[in-house]
């Protein structure tokens, strides 16, 4: 292990290298028998397994399990406040929370997700005291910090969970190798910088819902998941191959106008809410700079689109895919 754990300067905890680490070398080596590896399903039924493993006492992962967040420190779409919902400010996104996110984590927690279940999570736990608040919890944990690394199973990593996100990060984990799941630079890193890896190329309205932070890397911020032009709700659709539109030109012209629709409804949204609640201070902050995201976002687009447009009509209607303003060419 060539990392420890430490706190960025906005105080999150991460992990750091402990000495100089050139491109290739390998910065953790987790054996396989400290892989907790849950199903290949989605999360909230992935939970029972994490949730015994927590509830075990002589567990071989117990110092992992100690050193997770802790109930009220790791928010999700699952454990979403409800009073903070609606500053979501768009139809779309709470739809995803509470009939998606919370639905679900709700109906497997009594028992009623499908067929397959018998019984409610606190019955199958055995443990009756387990309320939902703290079940959403756990779905949120393992939301927010497990790896696909075999096949679609997913699993729990310790100390490589605790690596934060970069979306331009190139770090990468390998489990081809049988001593373990190895966490590999991808770049040289010097002593005492901090080791992270992407999430994948997540736009910060789905970062927030999946793992409850949003990206201030990436400027001007990308147009939200719920958007872009080929968002389907309920669809998970990737967009990782999302070449900026560059024609044509009615395209480009019913793209921008589709674009000042939605920034216009979101205005209106906003101006239709109050002030954002106190409770949760994090929650509060995040959501305002997530507004000024989103808004940041499509205006930075419209602006790209109208310039392109510009470009087009004096063209007669073709124009260079590298020419784009905020081509995005850097993932
Ligand atoms: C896999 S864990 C990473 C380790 C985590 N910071 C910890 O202390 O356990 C993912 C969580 O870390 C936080 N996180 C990861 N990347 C972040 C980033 N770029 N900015 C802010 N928070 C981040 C979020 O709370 C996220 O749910």
């Amino acid at each position: 292990m060539k990392v420890t754990i430490g706190r960025t300067a906005e105080g999150v905890r991460g992990i750091f290298t402990t000495e100089e680490v050139l491109a290739g070398e390998p910065l953790i080596i987790i054996p396989d028998h400290l892989v907790l590896s849950v199903k290949n399903v989605a999360a909230a039924e992935a939970a029972p397994v994490l949730l015994k493993e927590m509830f075990l006492p002589c567990s071989r992962l117990k110092p992992y399990m100690d050193m997770l967040p802790k109930l009220g420190e790791v928010l999700t779409g699952y454990n979403f406040p409800e009073e903070y919902i609606k500053y979501l400010a768009d139809p779309s996104m709470e739809d995803m929370v509470t009939q998606s996110f919370k639905r679900h984590a709700k109906a497997t927690f009594k028992g009623q997700n499908n067929n397959h279940m018998e019984m409610t999570i606190p019955e199958a736990i055995g443990r009756e005291d387990l309320n939902l608040t703290y079940w959403e919890h756990v779905v949120s944990l393992l939301s927010s910090r497990t790896f696909t690394i075999r096949k679609a199973a997913l699993s729990m990593v310790p100390v490589i969970d605790l690596a934060n996100h970069d979306p331009a990060d190139i770090n990468r984990l390998d489990s081809t190798t049988p001593d373990g799941v190895r966490l590999i630079a991808g770049k040289d890193l010097k002593p005492g910088e901090e080791v992270t890896i992407t999430y994948g190329n997540m736009r910060s309205d789905e970062l927030l819902l999946y793992y409850g932070f949003i990206d201030q890397l990436t400027k001007p911020p990308k147009v939200f998941l719920v958007d872009h032009r080929d968002y389907i709700p309920y669809e998970v659709t990737s967009m990782d191959e999302d070449p900026p539109l560059m024609g044509p030109l009615e395209d480009v012209v019913a793209e921008t106008a589709r674009l000042r629709k939605i920034l216009a409804a979101f205005e209106g949204r906003l101006a239709g809410l109050g002030p954002l609640p106190d409770s949760n201070p994090y929650l509060r902050d995040t959501i305002k700079q997530l507004h000024a995201q989103r808004r940041e976002a499509i205006i930075a687009e419209v602006a790209r689109l109208e310039a392109l447009a510009e470009v087009l009509r004096a063209g007669g209607g073709q124009a260079d895919a590298g020419e784009g303003e905020g081509a995005d060419d850097e993932l």
